[in-house]
């Protein structure tokens, strides 16, 4: 399987701390990797640093082997690298129709072209409409953003990323704060993504079960390092995750 991403011995320091150790990892194409390990293993700051919005202290970053380590997070995203909006990225004060049609806008370049924009506004807002519905959010449609709760925020930030239409869709964590019973709904929009076969993904997500089942490639992170990479069928077995993470993050889920 071709890599699309690929990092190479990649690793940040916060003053004194390592945050992500050398790691090095190839991302296959139009497959769905998971990024786990516990609380604090470096998982969203190696997304930080797959998607720019951090420089590593040293190591290499590729993208079709282009090497893009020190390309911004604009550029990645030109380049094809879509990561989920930052709550910073959303108009507090738009509403979410509004957001996603801006999003669904500046994928089709006329955010400066007046009449291009007039022309082109009603199919704007149908596929923002269309987003919305498949990420649940219809009923919100017309609320201000800054009034969503937080599980709403989080399917606002998926519907834009999918406007975007990104050949690399880093997700991190895109259940967190839903409420259990609308988990499922978004499980589904990963797996129809997943389906059509046409994009990368590349997730966050601490609900085990989940990626177990949606994954082709699971990377475990622990203390910065990558301790395993493989099937979710191999990570399961691999004692140096069982004893090093697995165990540790069911008790942490229990608890
Ligand atoms: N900007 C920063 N400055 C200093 N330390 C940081 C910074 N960002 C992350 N860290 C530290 O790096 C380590 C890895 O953090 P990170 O948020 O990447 O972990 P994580 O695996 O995503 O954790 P969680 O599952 O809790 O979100 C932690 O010890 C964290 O405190």
């Amino acid at each position: 399987m071709a890599a699309l991403l690929e990092t190479k011995d990649v690793t940040i320091q916060f003053g004194g701390h390592t945050a992500v150790d050398h790691v090095t990892v190839d991302i296959a194409e139009k497959q769905l990797t998971s990024i786990i390990g516990p609380n604090g293993a470096g998982k969203t700051t190696f997304f930080n640093l797959l998607s720019g919005q951090l420089s590593p202290t040293s190591g290499e970053i590729y993208f079709r082997g282009q090497n893009i380590t020190k390309l911004s997070p604009t550029k990645r995203s030109r380049l094809g690298i879509g990561r989920s909006f930052q709550i910073t990225n959303v108009f507090p004060n738009l509403t979410v129709l509004e957001n996603v049609r801006l999003a669904v806008q500046s994928k089709r370049k006329v955010r400066y072209q007046m009449m291009a924009h007039f022309l082109h506004y009603k199919e704007f807002k149908e596929e923002a409409y269309h987003l919305l519905e498949k990420v649940l959010l219809i009923g919100k449609a017309d609320t201000v953003a800054a009034n969503l709760a937080h599980g709403e925020k989080r399917k606002l930030e998926i519907a834009m990323l999918l406007a975007l239409d990104s050949e690399v869709l880093l997700l991190d964590e895109p259940t967190a704060g839903m409420a259990l019973e609308e988990v499922p709904a978004i499980i589904e929009v990963i797996e129809q993504i997943k389906k059509q076969h046409e994009q990368t993904i590349v997730l966050i997500e601490h609900k085990m079960d989940m990626i177990m089942d949606l994954s082709d490639d699971v990377l475990v992170l622990f203390h910065g390092e990558l301790i395993a990479q493989g099937s979710p069928q191999s990570i399961i077995a691999n004692d140096i995750v069982q004893s090093a993470y697995l165990g540790g993050m069911y008790n942490e889920q229990l608890s």
